[in-house]
């Protein structure tokens, strides 16, 4: 007698980028989990991000010729695969031990862009030489401006592509869970890219406060101001982009001030609790902004039918935060390129059951803005 065949389930691919945060979920220890998730204060803001896509229905056009959908695009003159690239987020040598070497080989596995913080775990160098696709460096306006002057020229040497300056963290938001768990940077994990004076108090656990909120204070200069950018201009050739606007105020001065693009962003709710979802700020800004430059946007961008809402309100690209670190704890580069490909995939289903074949044919026509959240 044979034995009955019995179904046996091939393992599962991820089918949506959520599928990666439980993966990550289960394998990050609860502090590096918390230090990931979680925001400011009430974590209004970062409920807020998610909710604001809710309120979003497409208008679908029908009888249009999508047997091909292309994602590609160009941002600050470089060629994209796809408009959905990786946000900056510190020390990705907390979730894999590459770190942001896998997180580059990811990225360019992709065809994405890739936004390098200056709090990254391995030296510009070494991720430059993994990554195939663009990249940007990010700042943070140090006290010790000398450090910033010598980390643009070694970016450019690197072949980064542009500067983008975060303008949302003069101080640390208040991360309740990251004081609870007197989070702290452990000995093999540090700012690569950084004099190790500069990080020195992330590495300080104190019980009920965050050694990275104790390390900001230290390190980042509060009182940077408008007038502060021809500094950095004279500093660099790249283009500068300002990451952190939430307001058609703040987009006409980053225009006034000559920015190359500006990053609708509330910093994934991490900063300003309260402060208006990144979805909700991005036409006011688009529309401030009239065509001068490119707007994109992160908080909250889990996938394709996100992205083509973010795209007809007017962004040229949106980035992930979180969900690139949930792909790097789950599969390293692969992970990361899967998060990224699952989007794409996404969009590009999105874009042909909304018969909208290329990017330039979202508009704001492809959407309707509702009240209420469904
Ligand atoms: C763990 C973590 C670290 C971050 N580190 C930085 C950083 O170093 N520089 C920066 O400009 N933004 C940083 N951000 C904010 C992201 O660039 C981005 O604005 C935000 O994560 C987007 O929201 P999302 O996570 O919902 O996609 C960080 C976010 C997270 C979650
Ligand atoms: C190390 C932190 C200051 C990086 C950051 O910007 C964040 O956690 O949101």
């Amino acid at each position: 007698m044979t034995a009955p065949e019995r179904h046996v389930r091939p393992p599962q691919a991820p089918a949506r980028v959520e599928d990666y945060r439980r993966t990550a979920r289960r394998r990050l220890d609860r502090p590096v989990w918390d230090f990931i998730d979680g925001g400011a204060e009430s974590e209004r803001t970062v409920g807020a991000n998610r909710r604001a896509f809710g309120r979003v229905t497409l208008r679908p056009r029908v009888l249009v010729d999508v047997s091909r959908c292309d994602t590609g695009t160009e941002l600050l003159g470089a060629r994209l695969d796809t408009p959905i690239g990786v946000a900056p987020t510190a020390y990705h040598r907390l979730v894999h031990p590459d770190g942001e070497v896998a997180t580059a080989r990811g990225a360019g596995a992709a065809g994405a862009l890739f936004v390098v913080s200056i709090y990254a775990s391995r030296t510009l160098e070494d991720i430059a030489a993994a990554a195939a696709g663009p990249l940007w460096i990010q700042l943070y306006w140090l006290r010790r401006r000398e450090l910033l002057a010598e980390l643009v020229g070694r970016a450019a040497a690197a072949g980064c592509r542009a500067v983008v300056l975060t303008v949302d963290a003069p101080r640390l938001g208040r991360r309740h869970r990251d004081a609870r768990n007197g989070f702290a940077l452990g000995p093999g994990i540090r700012a690569a890219n950084l004099d190790a004076a500069v990080t020195a108090a992330a590495h300080l656990p104190a019980a009920g406060r965050s050694a990275l909120a104790a390390h900001a204070a230290e390190a980042v200069d509060p009182s940077v101001t408008w007038s502060d950018l021809a500094w950095l201009r004279a500093r660099s050739d790249l283009p500068l982009v300002l990451k952190g606007v939430l307001t058609a105020e703040d987009a006409a001065a980053a225009v006034r001030h000559g920015a190359d693009a500006i990053i609708v962003s509330n910093h994934g709710g991490r900063q300003l609790d309260r402060a208006s979802a990144s979805l909700d700020a991005l036409a006011e800004v688009v529309d401030a902004v009239a065509g001068a430059c490119p707007v994109l946007l992160d908080g909250g961008v889990r996938g394709g039918t996100d992205t083509f809402a973010a795209l007809a309100l007017g962004a040229s690209a949106v980035l992930l935060g979180r969900p690139v670190l949930w792909g790097l704890a789950a599969d390293g580069a692969a992970g990361v390129a899967g998060v990224l490909d699952l989007a794409t995939e996404e969009l590009a289903h999105t874009m042909a059951l909304a018969g909208r074949p290329d990017l330039a044919s979202i508009d704001r026509s492809a959407v309707t803005l509702r009240a209420e959240a469904r």
